[in-house]
């Protein structure tokens, strides 16, 4: 069932020459978790203004839970939406207990205000915590009583802008994951900005990614990594090689050898082919497997990045286990287990 629906949505602050938000569609499905993502100033956060109603769209229209909420000449005030907000720097009250804080966005809720705060505080894994000042609590901690204060009155969908953003790298692969299980737990719909792609392909259902105020692509996490809609999109999620190739009846010849591929025969003559550098490995026979000059290993740890060349100069990237052992200036073989295919003309 569809919960939020934006229809043309287009937004132009007064001043501005361009849109921060052009002609942006899309749907929420109940309970699904939508991250939103794209560089600086692609209007992720004039978006999620325009969804909890601190701003007004030029045109266009937004339905929550099949209400119009807001179109040209009507809007539904913010405080009357049901839409919860946590904010970067979770907004929490120092001089409030936690679960004075929580009470705070109960307000407009009718029913037991206390009652209601601590099981939401119980849910979140606040339970020891009630008469604490947030700044008693860690990020983390701060984070979910932020959390609660906006899931308590049980809002149709909650927005969150950079949820992850104040958190250290260790601790942030935790609160992804608790942040999550709250969610779900929940049955919340959820929508976060991030311009952390490792965020939003751990933590969302499906990814919508904005460039320009406009719409790119809305996909499941994979689908965006592996079957991007054009370059914009491919590139954002991270590196990815570009070879030249001509195509024939049965494969590829590239600058780094041949692949055989009955797929090629789809093609004429020049084309481009793109793959990750996780979507390369190492072979030990030379065989029909590509190969290029090693010329840097830079290792990370759990990976190591090597940096191949052809016999002109054309540079790649592949991916591999930290454990293979390689030498500079070596040949080194490789196959592709997955490659995009585009026409060079
Ligand atoms: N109040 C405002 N008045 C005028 N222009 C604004 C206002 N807020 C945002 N903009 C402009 O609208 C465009 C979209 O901004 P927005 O903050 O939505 O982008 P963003 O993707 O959230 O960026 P960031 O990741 O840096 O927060 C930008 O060009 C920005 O400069």
């Amino acid at each position: 069932m569809t919960i939020l629906e934006l229809q043309s949505i287009d937004k132009k602050y007064s001043q501005a020459d361009y849109f921060a938000v052009n002609q942006v569609s899309f749907k929420v499905k109940q309970g699904e978790i939508l991250a939103l993502v794209g560089e600086s100033g692609s209007g992720k956060t004039t978006l999620l203004r325009l969804i909890a109603g601190l701003e007004h769209p030029n045109s266009g229209c937004i339905l929550l839970s099949g209400e119009k909420i807001a179109e040209r000449n009507k809007s539904v005030p913010s405080e009357k939406r049901k839409v919860g907000m946590v904010f970067q720097d979770y907004a929490l009250f120092p001089h409030l207990s936690i679960i004075e804080n929580v009470k705070f966005g109960l307000i407009h809720t009718k029913g037991d205000k206390d009652k209601i705060a601590k099981e939401t505080l119980d849910l979140v894994g606040l339970k020891e915590n009630y008469s604490k000042y947030p700044h008693q609590l860690s990020g983390g901690q701060q984070q979910r009583v932020a959390l609660a204060r906006a899931i308590a009155p049980r809002p149709f969908i909650l927005l969150m802008d950079e949820p992850f953003s104040n958190l250290d790298a260790l601790l942030k692969d935790q609160v992804r994951e608790e942040i999550r299980q709250i969610i779900k737990k929940t049955g919340v719909t959820a929508i976060f900005v991030t311009h952390d792609t490792r965020d939003a392909l751990s933590t969302a259902d499906r990814i919508a990614i904005l460039h320009k105020g406009r719409l790119q692509q809305i996909d499941l996490p994979r689908n965006l990594y592996e079957k991007p809609i054009n370059p914009y999109v491919a590139n954002f999620f991270g590196k990815r090689n570009e070879i030249l190739a001509t195509a024939t009846v049965e494969g590829f010849y590239t600058s780094f050898g041949f692949i055989e591929d009955e797929n090629a025969k789809n093609y004429q003559d020049k084309v481009r082919l793109f793959f990750r550098p996780e979507h390369a490995s190492l072979t030990v026979r030379a065989g029909q497997a590509l190969s290029g000059k090693l010329f840097k290993v830079s290792y990370y740890g759990d990976h190591q990045i090597l940096k191949l060349t052809d016999e002109e100069g054309k540079k790649i990237s592949i991916k591999i286990n930290p454990t293979q052992s390689v030498q500079n200036d070596a040949r080194v073989h490789f196959s592709l287990h997955s490659y995009g295919i585009e026409s060079a003309y």
